[in-house]
């Protein structure tokens, strides 16, 4: 809907309203579309404000009407009668102006924007591109630069960003709704020439050819096969080529294409996907709307290294006060440093000045005596963490909550350790941490609702998207990993090599292979954490371990120190720091194990390197479902995107088992059962089985028959 009023005499305002962000619904086009015509058609009216009901300007087009039988007047020459009205039209833009939000405004002659507002053209964030002229008009306001930059990545700007950029014409610290409104009766005789941002030309540099050329090769090696990116580029190329009416002809092709593609359905879901998992429930029946969490000031981390000393910088700079605690003194000084360079170059960033007041350093753990919550980020070590819980339970308030960052330890094991095992949950963040967006928030089995509740609301707050997941050895993130390098082993020993399945992964759109990841984390961590779990036994070669096929690759390089990146060596070889390059010795390695173990090597498809590795991971999510350690594949899917380099565009392992088809990845892993039947992770989860049963049903129906699966265990 949109309200229309006359207000200080002879101004038109129009008032866009459909909460939370007045997202352009097709009552809310009619409503422009009825108001502006009435605006324009009143003798009394001389200028018109354009603004949204309560302090948000617009969030863009709805994304719930795509993929629906879509109604009400198009965007497009709404906004181009709003552009060749006779009267002045200005934007008053407060909260956001995102998508076809900002477009509207651009199709206004003048933009007064709050000082506090951000704006931007997300669309290729939803598999979309600004099909609303957005592509056509930006440019002619900020050049082509700028506009490529902002419309390839869906990046939202400050207004003072904006105002540099020409995208808005005042920037106001006053209510955007009056200022605007005075501004307005200000220039209603003014002519509108030069102000219809569709009549301008497109600023070309004379380089146009290579800055494209430039742009599309940059999108390419980021979008890991993501198609809107590129689409975006061409669309802006149109821009640059063509006149207005033709590149808008070109934009529309492009969105065509782009509409109705399997990406762009994947990113909604996303979208949708991360809102909905802070509607967390447990188990046990508690909600996020029937818990309440405890408002936190002070919090403590226990432990510097690389996790603390990021959970510690994404603390402060979501403007909480933290006791930063090391038990040496060389290594806190280190981490001291560390920490402010990381303040400050994040304070460079985002503007403003680095919170350094906010953190206090102390070798001593009697300092957190007082805090509201504490986060332990010491070594992995479950004798070390068991230790800490005592003490800390003996330190703190009895009222504070104690939150591990574990990435797999028994969370129960340690709340039992501490006289207020209610209090205690699982924060677990991912490296790096003030950089990464997950947060796992895992619930032992004594964990109350308002302790989870205050974790997920303080990773809010900490601009994390928290997952609520129960509790098992490695959670649900790294619990699925498991399977996933476990195939990549096998395949190695089968005849394929580290660079061919990290070829396979990263051509379906991984940011990164398995192989190389295992460098990248650490050969040495894996090899720690199957030690944990008994598994290893050095010297030996045996491939049977626990009843079960066992890979010693891991084990075996660990045992020549290849610890992966960190020691220049590992699946690969890194002459400089970074770049993996396949290693002659590590083929020859190889070939010695194979020919040792009687394995004959054999040719080995992308295909399956895909199959195996994915469908074994999405295998285990169908098992945490059914356990209940996640609530719905929607949880999953945010944990593998955001956590572990999933292909956005493929909106996360449970939703691209629904588009493969349910029955589809059963039957492959039936297939694959018969050729390895010693290897468990290949047998079909029952609950998999269960939704192939019943007609694979799309995904959203998921936990209905979940729910119905789980009382019957
Ligand atoms: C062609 C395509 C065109 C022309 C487009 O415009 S595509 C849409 C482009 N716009 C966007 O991508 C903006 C998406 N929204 C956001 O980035 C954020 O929601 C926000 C910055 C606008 C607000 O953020 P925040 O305050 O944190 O709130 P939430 O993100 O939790 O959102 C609140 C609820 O609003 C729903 N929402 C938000 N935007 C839209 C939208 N454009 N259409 C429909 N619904 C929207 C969001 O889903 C939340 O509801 P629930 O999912 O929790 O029920």
């Amino acid at each position: 809907m949109a309200q229309y009023s006359r207000v200080s005499g002879n101004v038109g305002l129009i008032t866009l309203q459909n909460p939370p962000v007045n997202a352009l619904s097709a009552a809310v086009r009619q409503g422009i579309v009825d108001t502006v015509k009435r605006a324009l058609g009143d003798p009394e009216v001389k200028s018109v404000v354009i603004c949204g009901q309560n302090g948000v300007f617009c969030g863009g087009a709805d994304i719930r009407e795509f993929g629906t039988h879509m109604t009400g007047p198009p965007l497009v020459p709404m906004i181009h009668a709003i552009e060749m009205a006779d009267k002045p039209v200005v934007a008053a833009i407060e909260g956001v102006a995102l998508g076809g939000g900002l477009e509207l405004a651009l199709g206004c002659h003048y933009r007064i924007a709050h000082t506090k507002a951000k704006v931007g053209l997300p669309e290729v964030t939803l598999g979309l591109l600004p099909a609303a002229g957005g592509t056509q008009r930006l440019p002619r306001l900020t050049g082509l630069p700028a506009a490529i930059a902002l419309i390839t990545t869906g990046r939202q700007i400050t207004t003072a960003e904006a105002l540099k950029l020409s995208i808005v014409d005042q920037v106001t610290d006053y209510s955007a709704v009056d200022t605007a409104v005075k501004f307005a009766k200000s220039v209603a005789e003014r002519s509108l020439d030069g102000r219809r941002v569709s009549e301008r030309p497109c600023p070309c540099p004379p380089d146009v050819d290579a800055l494209f050329e430039a742009a599309m090769q940059k999108v390419r090696q980021s979008a890991r096969g993501a198609i809107a990116p590129v689409a975006c580029v061409q669309a802006l190329q149109a821009a640059a080529t063509m006149p207005y009416a033709l590149g808008m002809q070109r934009e529309k092709e492009l969105m065509a294409t782009l509409f109705t593609s399997g990406q762009a359905r994947a990113l909604q879901y996303s979208f949708f996907a991360q809102r909905a998992v802070g509607r967390w429930s447990l188990p046990s029946g508690a909600r996020w709307d029937g818990s309440k969490p405890r408002p936190i000031r002070k919090t403590a981390v226990i432990g510097l290294g690389t996790m603390g000393r990021g959970i510690t910088v994404s603390l402060a700079q979501a403007g909480l006060s933290v006791i930063a605690v090391e038990a040496q003194e060389k290594p806190l000084k280190e981490a001291q440093q560390a920490i402010s360079g990381m303040l400050q170059r994040g304070a460079k960033r985002r503007g403003g000045a680095p919170p350094l007041d906010l953190i206090t350093y102390s070798a001593n753990l009697q300092a957190v005596a007082d805090v509201d919550l504490v986060i332990e980020a010491v070594f992995e070590d479950v004798a070390l963490k068991k230790q800490l819980f005592q003490h800390l339970s003996a330190i703190c308030k009895p009222e504070a909550f104690l939150c591990t960052n574990t990435s797999a330890l028994d969370i129960d094991l340690l709340a039992s350790q501490s006289r207020h095992p209610e209090l205690v949950v699982g924060m677990h963040f991912f490296a790096p941490a003030h950089v990464m967006k997950l947060l796992e928030v895992v619930h032992g089995s004594r964990s109350s609702p308002e302790a989870v509740a205050t974790a997920m609301n303080l990773g809010k707050q900490m601009g994390k998207v928290g997952v609520a997941v129960g509790n098992c050895h490695g959670f649900v993130g790294n619990r699925m990993l498991k399977p996933y390098l476990e195939q990549g082993l096998f395949l190695l020993e089968e005849g394929a090599t580290p660079e061919m399945v990290d070829g396979a992964l990263e051509e379906f759109g991984f940011a990164m292979g398995l192989f190389r990841m295992s460098d990248l984390s650490g050969i040495d961590v894996g090899w720690r954490v199957r030690k944990g779990e008994g598994l290893v036994q050095p010297g030996a070669s045996v491939r049977v371990r626990q009843g079960r096929r066992y890979s010693p690759l891991g084990d075996l390089l660990y045992e020549q120190g290849r610890f992966g990146q960190k020691t220049g060596r590992g699946w690969y070889r890194y002459d400089n720091r970074h770049e993996a390059k396949p290693d002659p010795w590590l083929n020859n390695f190889l070939e010695d194990y194979r020919a040792r173990h009687g394995l004959a090597a054999r040719r080995i498809e992308c295909q399956e390197v895909l199959e195996r590795c994915l469908y074994t991971l999405i295998n285990e999510g169908f098992r945490i479902l059914e356990e209940g350690i996640a609530a719905g594949p929607e949880d999953i899917d945010v944990i593998y995107v955001l956590g572990y380099g999933w292909p956005k565009h493929r909106g996360g392992p449970m939703y691209y088992a629904s588009m493969v088809g349910l029955i589809k990845v059963l039957e492959r892993l039936e297939h694959y059962l018969r050729a390895h039947p010693d290897v468990p992770s290949l047998q079909p989860c029952s609950l998999l089985r269960r939704l192939v049963a019943s007609g694979s049903p799309p995904i959203h129906k998921w936990r209905k028959i979940i729910k119905k699966t789980q009382s019957h265990l």
